[in-house]
């Protein structure tokens, strides 16, 4: 059954997902963007009052690489958050009455099933392709933002392959679609990972630095000791190519370039002790101060819509 402290498995999120969605009395709707390269559905969760208008929007995935775990469990308990202190929460209610968040609670969901039942320690999407017998692409290799240019290889068999195309897995495709088709909404990108408690901005394919830098590194560090507040968890805030490693076909650069503004990638608990393999004791903790730098950056959005 389903646990907000537990790292549920794929058929428990998709009944959660349906629960949450008819006893969220019109707060949250469920569309399917499309299907995973072996068929299961990509859900996105529009949370936000309901109107008649479109709304300015932020957008949320977790479980881009399917052993972080931590991160569908953010997506997770951020929706619950949301759907429970509506109405109680200031901030939280301002924010829904504002603007529409869509969450993807696991982008990777074939990834994130095969760790479930086979490798735990898998990250790539699980696509197949005649000519190798190597299994599966980078989906944070695979957008198109300097594709395959650096951090990472063409060769199949590696874990940061980048892909015949950009775009060529479906899984890439279906929610770059979605983002395009909603950008003049959209205001912010948020990306989830783990593991190395970073909070990391554009670019990676290049040393450049962003045309909004600096205010992208304020919110950053505003956002770091929100989270900071809770139990002194130490985030590093920057541009992913200094702050972590240069890097190209990564999602929060491809929205950054389509336009959205405000786009960032964490990296979630903890610093190496656990990794991947973060224990389920840490999963509230993990959440509750992540929610803190979450609703930061979403305050900031919104004061300046
Ligand atoms: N644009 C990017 N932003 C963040 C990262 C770091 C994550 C950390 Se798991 C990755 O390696 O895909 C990588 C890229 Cl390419
Ligand atoms: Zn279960
Ligand atoms: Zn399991
Ligand atoms: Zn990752
Ligand atoms: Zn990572
Ligand atoms: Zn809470």
């Amino acid at each position: 059954a389903h646990s907000y402290t537990k790292y549920n498995t794929w058929t428990d999120i998709v009944a959660w997902m349906s629960s949450m969605t008819s006893s969220s009395s019109g707060l949250m709707t469920k569309q399917v963007i499309g299907n995973t390269y072996e068929g299961r559905a990509m859900t996105v969760l529009k949370i936000g009052k309901a109107s008649s208008s479109t709304k300015p929007a932020i957008f949320m995935d977790c479980g881009i690489h399917a052993r972080e775990w931590i991160s569908p469990a953010f997506c997770q308990w951020f929706v619950k958050e949301a759907l429970s202190t509506y109405g109680t929460d200031s901030q939280m209610t301002s924010l829904l009455d504002q603007m529409d968040v869509y969450v993807l609670p696991v982008f990777n969901i074939d990834g994130y099933d095969f760790t479930h039942k086979s490798n735990r320690m898998w990250r790539k999407t699980r696509s197949r392709r005649s000519g190798s017998s190597c299994i599966g692409a980078d989906p944070n290799r695979n957008f198109d933002a300097g594709w395959c240019s650096m951090g990472a290889s063409s060769n199949p068999c590696s874990d940061t392959f980048c892909g015949y195309t950009p775009e060529s897995e479906i899984e890439v495709k279906n929610v770059a679609d979605f983002i395009r088709r909603n950008k003049s909404t959209i205001k912010a990108y948020l990306t989830i990972h783990s593991y190395s408690q970073l909070l990391l901005f554009p670019y990676s394919y290049t040393y450049d630095l962003a045309a909004d830098h600096n205010e992208l590194m304020k919110v950053a560090e505003g956002a770091s000791s929100a989270l900071r507040s809770l139990y002194g968890t130490r985030y590093t805030s920057g541009p992913g190519a200094t702050t972590i490693y240069p890097a190209a076909g990564g999602s929060d650069d491809w929205a950054y370039d389509l336009g959205v503004k405000y786009s960032y990638t964490f990296e979630l608990r903890d610093t190496g002790r656990y990794g991947f393999l973060l224990p389920e004791s840490q999963i509230k903790p993990t959440c509750e101060e992540t929610m803190l730098a979450v609703k930061y950056i979403a305050a900031y959005v919104q004061k300046n819509l």
